[in-house]
């Protein structure tokens, strides 16, 4: 968790001066986006993306693809309307280079589809990307018959020599630091000469909802997979060999970045409506009905999208976040702001994530007056009266989201490098004063 030094651009978090109703299109999901790009790279013919996330990390997984071959042509959809990627997969190629940023998914999900290309595939990123955990990819694929070169850490810079085939075959796997460990070898495993079987041997496994959302995802392209849910064996993902379909798909608003909007009605108690929210989905963001209605708002899913209505007051909340980790930040601001204390619990792993979550949330809630301690495995939170201040936002967009959900309830608080929201929501502080109706 290191501020950065470099980034001395502060934005006023705008302070509400009344309820806020507001329609808010949220752009398309970060986790969605780039599991597709993965599958339509790897498919035996042609697909489409539509509506897809750009921002920093989808762009980051478009470029590594291009860079091992893959075409991705950025335009409209076939109908004329909206923003459409058309993807042609081809045989994947190294030499290539391969910058991660600090996006867990382009660094966990893409070395297995570099054992693919026919040449040295380099991955390296920013300077966290190199302290977040990987040894589980890493360790995984050489089990399977993968030839890698790091520096012994388990983490990056790497470079993965792509034979143009990987045996494929049954491992183990602790993927308690991370869910996109399972995620990355399920996703390229149609394509292993043997499929794989996934074996999870760790205490907790986090971030459950996004690995549905492979499976789900990989049996869409015509894959077949084995999972818990469909009755197979706990901790257990087991992927057949087999060709993956192109197809036409259209990507979800990101309900994690819808989750800022929501907690604007709900610290305000006004009104807002997220258009396109799934009826049916493995999007974590989903459990935020739940969630910030028991923290005060209630919700109902209309014609309109969801209709989310906070009442004026803000409860505190007891909470296993383990499912849901990427919500937390969000979760605090508001609980930092509620009528009673919460702990937020499930989430070590935060530690690892954009920064250490938190340690972050703590220092900067309680900078401005609040009182957060950290527990072994996440936060509790007694609500205080904030004051205005600087809120360092690490180089991770849920921080400055988190910072400006504060700043509607508390008058001068000032966002350290709002622009790291680019990372899956670049128009955030444009979203942010048309909410308001700036
Ligand atoms: O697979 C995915 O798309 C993600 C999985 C989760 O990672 P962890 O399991 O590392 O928390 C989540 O926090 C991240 O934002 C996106
Ligand atoms: C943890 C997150 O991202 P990443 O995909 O980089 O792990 C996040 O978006 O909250």
């Amino acid at each position: 968790m290191t501020a950065n030094p470099a980034s001395t651009a502060l934005w006023p978090a705008p302070h509400a001066s009344g309820a806020v109703d507001a329609t808010v299109h949220v752009p398309g999901s970060k986790s969605v986006t780039n599991r597709a790009l993965v599958l339509a790279a790897l498919a035996s013919e042609p697909g489409w993306l539509r509506r897809p996330l750009r921002s920093r990390d989808t762009l980051l997984m478009a470029d590594a693809l291009r860079a091992m071959g893959i075409e991705i042509e950025e335009g409209v959809g076939p109908d004329g309307t909206g923003e459409a990627w058309r993807v042609l997969p081809t045989g994947l190629r190294g030499p290539a280079t391969v910058d991660v940023g600090n996006a867990g998914t382009v660094m966990r999900f893409l070395p297995p589809v570099a054992t693919l290309a026919d040449g040295p595939v380099r991955f390296d990123g920013d300077p966290r990307s190199y302290e977040r955990p990987l040894n589980g990819v890493i360790d995984a694929l050489r089990h399977l018959g993968a030839r890698i070169d790091d520096d012994g850490r388990g983490a990056l810079p790497l470079t993965v020599h792509g034979g143009g085939a990987l045996e494929g075959g049954t491992v183990s796997v602790d993927a308690s630091s991370s869910s996109q460990f399972v995620s990355a070898l399920l996703l390229s495993a149609p394509r292993f000469n043997q499929g794989v079987e996934v074996r999870h041997t760790g205490a907790t496994l986090p971030s459950l909802p996004h690995i549905r959302m492979t499976v789900d995802m990989l049996r869409a392209v015509g894959a077949q997979v084995d999972s818990p849910e469909s009755g197979g064996e706990p901790n257990v993902w087991r992927v057949t060999p087999g060709a993956l379909l192109g197809r036409d798909l259209t990507i979800e608003p990101d309900l994690s970045n819808a989750q800022p909007f929501l907690a604007a009605a709900l610290v305000t108690g006004g009104r807002v409506v997220v258009p396109d929210w799934p009826a049916r989905t493995t999007q974590p963001g989903d459990r935020l009905r739940e969630i910030f209605t028991e923290m005060g708002g209630s919700c109902e899913l209309t014609e309109q999208g969801l209709v989310f209505t906070g009442s004026g007051s803000i409860h505190g909340i007891d909470v296993d976040l383990g499912e849901v980790g990427e919500l937390t930040p969000g979760i605090a601001a508001v609980a930092a702001l509620a009528d009673s204390p919460s702990t937020l619990r499930g989430v070590a792993h935060l530690r690892l994530h954009e920064t250490d979550r938190l340690a972050a949330l703590t220092k900067e809630i309680n900078e401005l007056g609040g009182d957060v301690t950290e527990t072994a495995d996440g936060l509790h939170i007694r609500p205080r009266r904030l004051h205005g201040g600087l809120f360092h936002t690490y180089e991770d967009h849920r921080m400055a989201t988190a910072g400006a959900v504060i700043g509607l309830g508390v008058e001068g608080v000032r966002i350290e490098n709002v622009a790291t929201t680019a990372k899956t929501l670049p128009d955030f502080p444009e979203l942010w004063a048309g909410m308001l109706g700036a």
